[in-house]
């Protein structure tokens, strides 16, 4: 036996006189669909937040562009639609079924879309659960998507061993609480990836701290992170250190995930992004090619300044681009703020892209159904965020406003 056995010799090269050719447990993706980097997300146990990092990173792909979907594999305990407040059955042809789209058409398969009531327990065996993700791979039609996340079942088990051994993961992310840094949780989560020779993106702490939100204070409440020292043990980057944050727990709970203000994993995005580099350049043609049309940008504004409250801004600023530059502009008074009426009011206008400082996610969610791309987090003049967007360096942070004091000033609902 090789002195580096690892019992599995598909992953192993040694020619040692052990060796024993092994069944491909490998599932061809749907003939319809176009899958180009497929990433799960893993954790040593249940309930450190893999679905929340599995969605944030879509939302976060998504919001860069990209066609993104999740496959939900965390069979025993689906929570990936309810984040996302997705509740209705699929559609199917004779083909195979059709995953269901989140507000800003982000692909979605799960279980709990697929069983009679949401409440039920699947307490299905090992073989079964296994035998229903390769399914979600092989029968759904995805269509193309440019970076596929997928929910991994909990734990270093036989069911996510499967997924690795069926699903041709590009990649796969680490998700732990403190807790689990401190056992030997991780370490197991991170022999497995490699002994399948899957590469480790790198790791997520979730629940890290909390900061207080009357004096900023941060508490370490689950003890001091080892985080660092995790991932130098295992050469791994550390992508993201995630607070305990009631708002997020909220935003899961009211399927309002993709609302949700947060830049953690621009990191991980971009690492992804370098780790699709045929997509990422493809991706930055079509939005160059995008901004070299002639086209409407209308900008929320405060005098020639980008205001923070779209919904009572004084004005919008409209500017025709053609070939990335700026050709005209006119400014027009903000007609009054009513549920719902803005987005529509720049649409008949022919605006294809909005900018604000923060912006209600109703009114999002309409700008998100007529095409109309938003970019909400900018500040500054007026002008010179539109150049930035033209030439390419103007990214959304996703900001809105939730609950806050400015409710209806942010054109919600
Ligand atoms: N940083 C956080 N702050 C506040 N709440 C959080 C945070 N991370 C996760 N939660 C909440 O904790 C719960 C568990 O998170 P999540 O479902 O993402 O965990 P999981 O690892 O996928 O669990 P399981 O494997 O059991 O499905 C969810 O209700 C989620 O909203």
């Amino acid at each position: 036996m090789s002195e580096n056995c690892n019992q599995n010799c598909n992953t192993c090269s040694d020619e040692c006189a052990d060796r024993k050719e092994q069944a491909d447990f490998s599932a061809k993706p749907h003939e319809l669909s176009n899958i180009k980097k497929v990433i799960g997300i893993v954790s040593g146990k249940g309930g450190v937040g893999k679905s929340l990092v599995t969605s944030m990173m879509a939302v976060t792909m998504a919001r860069r562009g990209y066609k993104a979907a999740i496959l939900d594999a965390d069979i025993t305990g689906p929570s990936i639609p309810k984040a996302f407040g997705i509740s209705q059955k699929p559609d199917a042809s004779e083909l195979g079924l059709f995953p269901a789209k989140s507000k800003t058409g982000i692909q979605l398969m799960s279980i709990n879309l697929l069983l009679e009531n949401e409440t039920d327990p699947v307490i299905w065996r090992g073989p079964i659960l296994s035998g229903v993700i390769k399914q979600f791979w092989s029968e759904v039609i995805w269509g193309d998507v440019d970076f596929m996340f997928i929910d991994m079942p909990p734990g270093t088990g036989d069911v996510p061993l499967t997924v690795f051994q069926s699903i041709k993961l590009d990649g796969v992310i680490i998700v732990a609480s403190p807790q689990e840094l401190v056992s030997m949780i991780v370490s197991k989560a991170v022999k497995m990836a490699k002994s399948m020779n899957i590469p480790i993106l790198g790791l997520v702490e979730n629940m890290s701290y909390f900061k207080c939100p009357d004096c900023g204070k941060e508490y370490k409440i689950f003890g001091e992170s080892s985080i660092e020292k995790i991932a130098e043990q295992h050469q791994l980057k550390v992508l993201a250190t995630l607070p305990i944050d009631p708002k997020i727990a909220v935003a899961c709970d009211k399927g309002m995930i993709e609302l949700y203000n947060g830049n953690w994993f621009d990191d991980a995005a971009d690492i992804l992004e370098g780790s699709g580099e045929k997509i990422a350049d493809t991706k930055k043609l079509q939005n160059q090619k995008r901004r070299n049309d002639k086209m409407k940008i209308a900008v929320a504004s405060e005098g020639k300044m980008v205001t923070e409250h779209f919904g009572h801004c004084e004005g919008f600023i409209i500017y025709e681009a053609e070939n990335g530059q700026i050709a005209k502009s006119e400014t027009i008074a903000n007609p009054g703020h009513k549920p719902g009426f803005l987005p529509n009011f720049l649409n008949d206008r022919g605006v294809k892209v909005i900018i604000s400082g923060g912006m209600g996610g109703g009114a999002i969610d309409i700008f998100n159904e007529k095409g109309i791309e938003v970019i909400t987090g900018a500040s500054g003049e007026a002008k010179t965020v539109v150049e930035q967007y033209l030439q390419g360096n103007l990214k959304s942070t996703g900001s809105v406003c939730h609950e806050h004091q400015h409710h209806d000033e942010c054109g919600r609902h």
